[in-house]
């Protein structure tokens, strides 16, 4: 294994070789042969800045005004209790899921209690610390501009996810979002009364991903996958592509960071560390579109 540093940012790279004969293949086919599969919250946002926290799509809504008192000491009792559990390298994913749906459900009744309505959202988000890594606009530009499909998985909120892009002005028509999405009742000012579909969160992708077969089918062409995650869920958000021929797994290693590594680069073929921005992707994403 191969570890380099830069400004503290440390890269751990499991197989060299294995990574570069996977880049050659994925130059050789250039732009036109690739998708991107991505994670959203602490992936393709920040996790932290200036030793703070970033929110992800859920506490960009429970920290808001939208929330009561009440309600957010409520949302932030479930954090407290079931991140330790997301996180913990102590427990297998099995141990972990049914606390996940438990997770996920509560603090979905509790929002639907905050009468939030859909009209609140777009300002919602202007307001939270919400923040893309460091060369966003780049990563999102160079793909909309080679034709690279860009599929969103996320366990997040699909509404406030599509904000945050929207509002960052990178939204574009090669974006797929796949997410919890709100579902609001038919009134002018659209009142939450619950999600729509089947939860995702961070341990049941890979159910997520067989749903997403046929948009898959469809990329029948782009059989070279970079994938980008920040957790070992992730890890199964390509499990849905069909004729996949060669695929480059990156990972950020955001917390736990000495207790996960050794789990995070038995999934990912490449891991990051302490790395606020998408410099090494989109250093990928170069090399993969320069002519040659
Ligand atoms: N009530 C919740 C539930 C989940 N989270 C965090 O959101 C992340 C979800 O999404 P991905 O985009 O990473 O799939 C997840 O890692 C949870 O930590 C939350 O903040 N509040």
């Amino acid at each position: 294994m191969a570890q380099h540093s830069l400004h503290n940012v440390s890269v751990h790279i499991r197989d060299r070789k294995k990574v570069e004969d996977t880049l050659e293949c994925f130059r050789k086919g250039g732009p036109n042969r690739v998708q991107v599969i991505s994670d959203f919250d602490m992936t393709l946002t920040r996790f932290a800045y200036n030793g703070t926290r970033v929110p992800t799509c859920h506490n960009i809504i429970d920290n808001s005004r939208l929330i009561s008192e009440e309600g957010k000491k409520k949302l932030k009792d479930l954090l407290n209790t079931y991140y330790p559990i997301e996180i913990d390298p102590a427990l297998t994913v099995e141990e972990k899921l049914p606390f996940m749906v438990e997770w996920w459900t509560k603090a979905h009744n509790f929002l639907v209690a905050e009468k939030i309505q859909k009209s609140q959202i777009t300002q919602v988000v202007k307001e939270s610390n919400v923040m893309l890594r460091e060369g966003f606009d780049v990563f999102f530009r160079q793909l909309h501009k080679n034709g690279i499909p860009l599929f969103i998985f996320s366990a997040g909120i699909g509404d406030i996810l599509e904000e945050v892009i929207r509002q960052a002005g990178v939204f574009y028509s090669n974006i797929t979002v796949v997410s919890n999405y709100m579902d609001f009742d038919g009134n002018v000012s659209g009142l939450l009364q619950g999600f729509k579909g089947d939860l995702i969160h961070t341990y049941n992708k890979h159910e997520g991903a067989l749903k997403n077969s046929r948009h898959f089918e469809k990329l029948n062409d782009q059989r070279n996958v970079i994938l980008l995650g920040d957790s070992l869920g992730d890890l199964q958000m390509a499990d849905g592509v069909e004729n996949m021929e060669n695929i480059l797994k990156i990972g950020y290693l955001n917390d736990k960071v000495d207790k996960l590594r050794d789990q995070y680069l038995k999934g990912y073929d490449i891991v990051l560390e302490k790395d606020e921005t998408l410099n090494v992707v989109n250093a990928i994403l170069q090399y993969i579109s320069a002519q040659n």
